[in-house]
């Protein structure tokens, strides 16, 4: 379990109220629904995280913990969830039958330095089952993909080896050690402190401790194919660059990306951003309008991009966002602070001297 986790301090503002509102996402894991809290979950999250081996581990519940307590929290997260401020989620087993309930996870946004604090906890009789990193593993995965973060973070009590071992499976650094007040425990504790950014997530299909594993040699250079994408910096009349949010399910979700796609066998790569920026973002652009600008030659681990980068400054229509991803018009400063591929990164700086 991690400590700054689940639920909040007593003196938490909340806007306690009968019935929730089911609203909010639903994610899946194989054996778990991660869903949004209900009222009437209030009990079993009590009897659950009543136990001193569950509250010691978590920074801002005092122990005894009143019922009283959990009835408030669960009415202020759906709050939460609307404001964007947290996503808080109950873990439900869904081979048991009836719904039964395991544990609760959440992310709390700061959206100061773009980034969301994970916390979790788990009921005594279901650890040991790898409940927690499944759970947290999708929470994860999704947060980074859809929120408006670019890291995550989580501190785990140094007693706490158990759940430090999850962050590390997930795919979390550790970056430092620090002190948290534990309410339970009646002072400061110490508390290992974790990060995770883009690119650090395993895939769940990888086993865990791939990326620590060292590669094996391949003798010679490899040989990878060559994928050929073309991309487009559309600039508006204020500066702007719209930048386009990877949806979750594809490769390198949630990084930020310039609209764009691959080129097919008999398409120029001006014939393919037109046709792709027509199917992205509904938009007319002609191919007069499109500057040969710069281009991107990256080594991936199972091809090579090959990426001509254009600049367009006129089009016909108002870009919308028709497959899913999230659209961002971004000034030259902030281009840094959205993070991109591999193959992106040594365009921007280009980019933002053109500007
Ligand atoms: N459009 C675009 N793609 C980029 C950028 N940087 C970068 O590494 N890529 C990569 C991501 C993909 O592997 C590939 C783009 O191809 P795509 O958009 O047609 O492919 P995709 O993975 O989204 O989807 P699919 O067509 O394979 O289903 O190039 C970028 O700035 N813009």
């Amino acid at each position: 379990m991690v400590a700054d986790s689940l639920p909040p301090a007593p003196d938490t503002v909340t806007d306690a109220h009968d019935g929730l509102p089911d609203s909010g996402p639903v994610l899946t894991t194989a054996r778990f629904t991660l869903r949004p809290l209900r009222s009437t979950d209030a009990e079993a999250i009590h009897r659950l995280v009543n136990d001193w081996g569950v509250v010691r581990m978590l920074s801002r519940l005092p122990f005894p913990y009143p019922r009283q307590l959990t009835d408030e929290w669960i009415a202020s997260t759906a709050t939460q969830m609307q404001d964007g401020r947290a996503w808080h989620f109950a873990i439900i087993d869904r081979e048991s039958g009836p719904e039964r309930l395991l544990g609760c996870l959440g992310i709390r946004i700061e959206a100061a330095t773009r980034s969301g604090d994970l916390g979790y906890w788990v009921g005594r009789s279901f650890w040991n089952g790898g409940v927690a990193g499944e759970a947290a593993r999708r929470l994860a995965h999704w947060a980074l993909a859809n929120l408006e973060i670019e890291r995550l973070t989580a501190q785990v009590a140094t007693d706490n080896p158990a759940s430090a071992s999850v962050l590390r499976r997930i795919g979390f650094r550790e970056i430092g050690v620090g002190k948290q007040p534990f309410l339970a425990r009646g002072g400061e504790h110490p508390v290992l402190m974790f990060e995770a950014r883009h690119g650090d997530l395993f895939s769940p299909a990888e086993p865990a401790g791939t990326a620590i594993t060292a590669p094996p040699v391949v003798p010679g250079p490899v040989r990878r194919r060559t994928v050929l994408v073309a991309a487009c910096a559309l600039v508006d009349s204020n500066g702007r660059v719209l930048l386009a949010r990877r949806p979750e399910g594809k490769a390198m979700a949630g990084l930020w990306e310039f609209p764009g796609g691959k080129i097919e066998a008999d398409e120029t790569p001006e014939m393919a951003l037109v046709r792709e920026l027509r199917e992205e973002l509904g938009i007319d652009i002609s191919e007069a309008c499109l500057a040969p600008f710069a281009f991107a030659s990256h080594a991936y681990e199972d091809f090579h991009l090959l990426m001509p980068l254009y600049v367009c400054r006129r089009w016909k229509g108002m870009p919308v966002a028709h497959e899913g991803q999230t659209l961002a018009w971004v000034t030259s400063e902030a281009l840094d602070s959205y993070s991109m591929p591999d193959a992106d990164k040594p365009l921007v700086p280009l980019l933002r001297d053109f500007l």
